[in-house]
């Protein structure tokens, strides 16, 4: 009999009808309580609260709990479930992949749209899927939901409401989940250092999604903020050196110090900063390239790697390399 770890931080999965709206607050044995009796018989499920937020209150040194908490238990468990709201669970699911490196055993995040006490809901199933997919012989962080089972740095939430809320950006799913049976599309190349938890953060980062009219002065606002500045550019990447020129202020930036990395505001394909004179006059600067990585792993890992060094040369140089599947070097491309 397989033993699993069940942690719970909230999210709607958790929640109940309140007075301001849906808020969480089922306890780990209330969520167990609603799993269909096949799931407690096969498994030894452990259950343990962290927190009880929707998922827009949670924050960074909730990344952190939640990666000591697996760290702790890591030996006790052949497999971890981590039940999460939706909303920062791309988030959650990147910051934890930097964060425990080396994982030989599987990390799963899950969530719902409709709170599990809901007569029609899609709880359940994720919670079901997920156990199962904790129980394979697998290491790293994945998110099961809507039957499909996706690698914790790909995943970004498309839809508000729809059961198959996220989706797989830049890379293939790695599973589906059906009926208890597991179907693999594709699987991480098998562990072969020791599990490291690591939870040095820096969260002094900013995101800041460009328009047409973005003005060159808030960088002056900014630059004395944060360590670190992920601009979402257009297309292939790039910054308007006409007009409101923002060119001239991210050799400011990158001349203090500041840690500036390009990527796109388009979900697939990523940033090719070398293609146009726009992209190439930003690439003279000591910028920081961010491949096809998605933003929610762009800034787990910028405040990772901002909590390991000050060295601009080594945050470059972790955010350029690939880590838990988060970026398909050119030569590797899925095309
Ligand atoms: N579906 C959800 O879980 C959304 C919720 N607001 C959360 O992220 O906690």
């Amino acid at each position: 009999m397989k033993k699993i770890l069940l942690l719970a931080t909230g999210g709607t999965i958790a929640s109940v009808e309140g007075n301001g709206g849906l808020v969480p607050e089922l306890s780990v044995e209330e969520l167990l309580h609603y799993l269909p009796e096949s799931n407690n018989n096969s498994l030894k499920i452990d259950g343990k609260i962290l927190m009880n937020i929707d998922s827009t209150n949670l924050q960074p040194e909730h990344w952190v709990k939640i990666a000591n908490a697996v760290y702790t238990h890591y030996q006790d468990y052949e497999g971890f479930v981590i039940t999460h709201g939706t909303d920062t669970l791309a988030y959650t699911s990147s910051a934890l992949s930097y964060m425990l490196q080396g994982l030989g055993k599987p990390v799963v995040l899950t969530g719902s749209q409709v709170p599990i006490s809901f007569k029609k809901t899609d709880a359940k199933k994720n919670v079901a899927d997920a156990l199962q997919f904790a129980c394979e012989d697998i290491g790293g962080v994945f998110i099961v939901f809507d039957g499909r089972v996706i690698l914790g740095t790909r995943a970004v939430k498309m839809r508000t409401k729809s059961y198959d809320a996220f989706e797989s950006i830049n890379h293939p799913y790695v599973a589906y989940v059906n009926k208890k049976e597991v179907k693999y599309h594709w699987k991480p190349a098998s562990v072969t250092k020791a599990l490291s938890l690591n939870t040095n953060l820096c969260t002094d980062v900013f995101l800041m999604k460009l328009y047409p009219g973005t003005k060159p002065e808030i960088f002056d606002c900014l630059k004395d903020l944060y360590k670190g500045i992920i601009i979402e550019s257009f297309g292939n990447g790039g910054l308007p050196f006409e007009g409101r020129n923002l060119l001239s202020k991210i050799q400011e930036l990158t001349e203090k110090g500041i840690a500036v990395v390009i990527t796109t505001q388009c979900l697939e394909e990523g940033e090719d900063l070398f293609l146009y004179e726009v992209g190439r006059k930003v690439a003279q600067n000591q910028v920081i390239l961010s491949g096809d990585m998605n933003t929610e792993a762009i800034v787990a890992k910028l405040m990772w790697a901002l909590g390991q060094t000050d060295s601009l040369d080594k945050v470059k140089k972790i955010i350029e390399t690939p880590s838990a599947g988060d970026l398909t070097r050119k030569a590797e491309a899925f095309v």
